[in-house]
């Protein structure tokens, strides 16, 4: 006899088939001098494979914990991440060091991080090829080196050595480093972080251009509002959950237009964050009234706004929210 499935079990949300990274309910809680953070609270993400997502949020908001998970350098206090198919949290040393070679590749901010800088970019390509290799298994894709430095218009600086170089071209020679063991998953933490403007806006083109190229899913985290015009997605991270969403396609980045949508994210227990701006407009504080409407949710005030008197004694008329640019239904 088969088992009745349980509500709980119905509950638990399966990670997409064809996800490149899925978290489910990821918490992570540090401890020191007997005080709790949360910096992540029950974060669910899916990202597919091929997708080039930016991850925005303000400081503290928990970026760099969840990289620090995806990246199997630390362990969630609860719940999962699968990328590429492995459990990052449940991995043995052995594992994790085959993880970080050939499975994820990493592109930080500090050039230290990316490039040994007593080696030329052709020998920091090099050892990173020599350190990821291994069995491939077969139908590899076959990125070759070569075919990075032309894609990243780094060849005419193979021969220097990373303190040599601009600031682009040495994030530029990252990207073709941590791509260089053809892994499934780039993870990028603010590699915009220490380029002005325009620097920043050609490595993240260089970004897109290699996503688009090789198809290599693409995670960005980043402070750098501005990811979102070179990316498919952007994600908002707010008090260790996400958010908020934007989506743009990619007719919207090619022509540089300001089209694009947002999603607020309702997790799997249906929870979901107002944008401060609105519960602001609304004087909505602990509480809402929520309202099954025939297409749609109301969301109200607990009890009713009074609108401020005008100086002839008549209530003001009430004030929508600001429309956001791209808002279009
Ligand atoms: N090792 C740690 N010990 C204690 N608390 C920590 C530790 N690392 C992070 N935190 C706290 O966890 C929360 C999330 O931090 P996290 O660094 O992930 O945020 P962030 O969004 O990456 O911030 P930033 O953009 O400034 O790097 C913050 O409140 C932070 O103070």
């Amino acid at each position: 006899m088969n088992p009745q499935p349980t509500a709980v079990a119905e509950a638990q949300p399966q990670p997409q088939r064809d996800s490149a990274i899925a978290c489910r309910g990821l918490v992570r809680i540090y401890a020191a001098k007997g005080i709790e953070v949360q910096a992540l609270q029950g974060l669910d993400l899916d990202i597919a494979s091929g997708e080039l997502v930016a991850i925005v949020g303000a400081s503290g908001s928990g970026k760099s914990t969840l990289l620090g998970i995806l990246s199997a350098h630390d362990r969630p206090t609860a719940g999962t991440a699968v990328v590429a198919g492995m459990p990052v949290q449940a991995l043995t040393r052995a594992q994790r060091l085959h993880y970080r070679r050939r499975v994820v590749g990493f592109v930080w901010q500090n050039t230290e991080r990316n490039l040994v800088p007593y080696l030329s970019i052709e020998d920091n390509l090099t050892l990173a090829r020599s350190l990821g290799s291994g069995r491939r298994p077969a139908g590899a894709r076959s990125t070759t080196a070569a075919q990075l430095v032309e894609l990243m218009g780094i060849g005419d600086v193979l021969g220097r050595l990373p303190g040599e170089i601009s600031g682009g071209q040495r994030q530029r020679a990252a990207i073709a480093v941590g791509l260089v063991n053809e892994p499934e998953v780039l993870l990028a933490d603010e590699p915009t972080g220490e380029l002005d403007d325009a620097t920043s806006a050609e490595v993240l083109e260089m970004m897109r251009l290699v996503n688009h190229e090789l198809g290599t899913t693409t995670l960005i985290v980043t402070h750098d509002a501005t990811v979102s015009e070179h990316v498919g997605r952007t994600i908002q991270i707010r008090d260790g959950r996400i958010s908020s969403e934007v989506f743009r396609d990619h007719h919207d980045i090619l022509s540089g237009s300001g089209v694009h949508r947002e999603f607020t994210v309702v997790d799997s227990v249906g929870r979901m964050q107002l944008p401060t701006e609105y519960l602001a407009a609304l004087q909505i504080r602990d509480r809402a009234r929520l309202e099954l409407l025939e297409d749609h949710v109301g969301v109200f005030p607990e009890t009713p706004r009074q609108p401020a008197p005008t100086a002839e004694g008549r209530p003001e008329p009430r004030q929508k929210p600001e429309p956001k640019e791209g808002d279009d239904d």
